[in-house]
């Protein structure tokens, strides 16, 4: 058991009360595994144990809670040196979790678990923010932004995911598109924008595609926009269908930004970042990830 590889597992504080995770613990460390526990209770909590796991030498890191928790240990991972940083695992415990449904992780304690201490590694890219911020699955502006930073918690709790969309509706009437310029090596776009996804994950807002061919591995970062020509046909139709959509442009690209002549927030796998000028890089390869082995954002 000593020899173990050990994995540190930061549970967001919300999550520390679940009993299926408790017995999948217990089970594991039954097994023989490693496993040993630290519990959040405020933002930097994550980055604290993170540094914790990399003094005990720990292969890998599991975070545990929802987008917002798996984007606080990926920030932490990536300033690490890069041959001290431990592999990443995610335990889905938040509302939305959009990353760890879209790579196919199971969301039962115990699979889970299981695949984030024992999957195979492999190397994921990462964007970077402004050269300090960072997001693993996707960054939104716009509308799209204020349906999840607005979706009160008692309505996040109570319904999931579909709280998004139904408060999303409920707010139509407060619809402010965005104008901005967005501009990469090969790309120009002005205008005004009602949802702005950039993505290394597909989905966000609790399974909306905005992205819906990205690759976490590809080395790019697909840029999807909601122009906002017909403000409510475009929402109804972006919200609710698959397929193409005229009032959607996409592109991929290694870099962009974007200038506004107001202030815009973006939403980094649900963290807010307010400002009126966004430089954004993908790095590519730059963490490794505990996934399945049909991974389907994997190119
Ligand atoms: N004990 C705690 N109680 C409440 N919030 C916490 C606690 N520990 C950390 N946090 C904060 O929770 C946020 C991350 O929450 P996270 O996004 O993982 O959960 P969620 O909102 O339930 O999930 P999702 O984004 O999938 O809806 C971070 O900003 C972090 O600082």
């Amino acid at each position: 058991m000593q020899n173990q590889p050990l994995t540190l597992l930061i549970l967001n504080g919300k999550g520390a009360g679940n009993e299926e995770l408790r017995t999948a613990v217990n089970k594991l460390r039954d097994e023989g595994f490693n496993l040993a526990v630290r519990v959040t209770w405020e933002k930097g909590d994550g980055d604290r144990y993170v540094q914790e796991a990399v003094s005990l030498q720990a292969e890998t890191v599991v975070a545990g809670g929802g987008d917002g928790t798996i984007n606080e240990i990926a920030t932490a991972l990536a300033a690490l040196p890069a041959d001290h940083r431990p592999a990443l695992g995610i335990l889905p415990l938040g509302t939305a979790n959009d990353f760890a449904t879209s790579v196919g992780i199971p969301l039962e304690m115990e699979p889970a678990l299981r695949l984030a201490v024992l999957g195979k590694a492999t190397a994921i890219d990462l964007a970077r923010v402004n050269g300090d911020r960072y997001f693993i699955n996707m960054a939104t502006g716009g509308f799209g932004t204020r349906i999840t930073t607005e979706t009160p918690e008692k309505l996040k709790s109570a319904l999931g995911g579909v709280s998004y969309f139904i408060h999303g509706l409920m707010r139509v009437d407060a619809l402010k598109p965005d104008r901005c310029e967005i501009v990469a090596p090969g790309f120009d776009w002005q205008g005004d924008a009602l949802v702005i996804g950039i993505g290394n994950g597909r989905q966000a807002g609790g399974g909306q595609k905005l992205c819906p061919d990205a690759l976490i591995n590809d080395g790019q970062l697909n840029l999807s926009i909601v122009t906002a020509q017909e403000l409510l046909p475009t929402l109804l139709h972006s919200l609710t269908r698959d397929d193409e959509n005229p009032n959607i442009v996409s592109a991929k690209l290694q870099s962009l930004s974007i200038r506004s002549p107001h202030e815009m927030t973006f939403n980094l796998d649900g963290e807010p970042l307010s400002g009126s000028e966004f430089q954004i890089e993908v790095l590519p390869g730059a963490l490794s990830c505990r996934l399945p082995p049909q991974c389907p954002l994997l190119a």
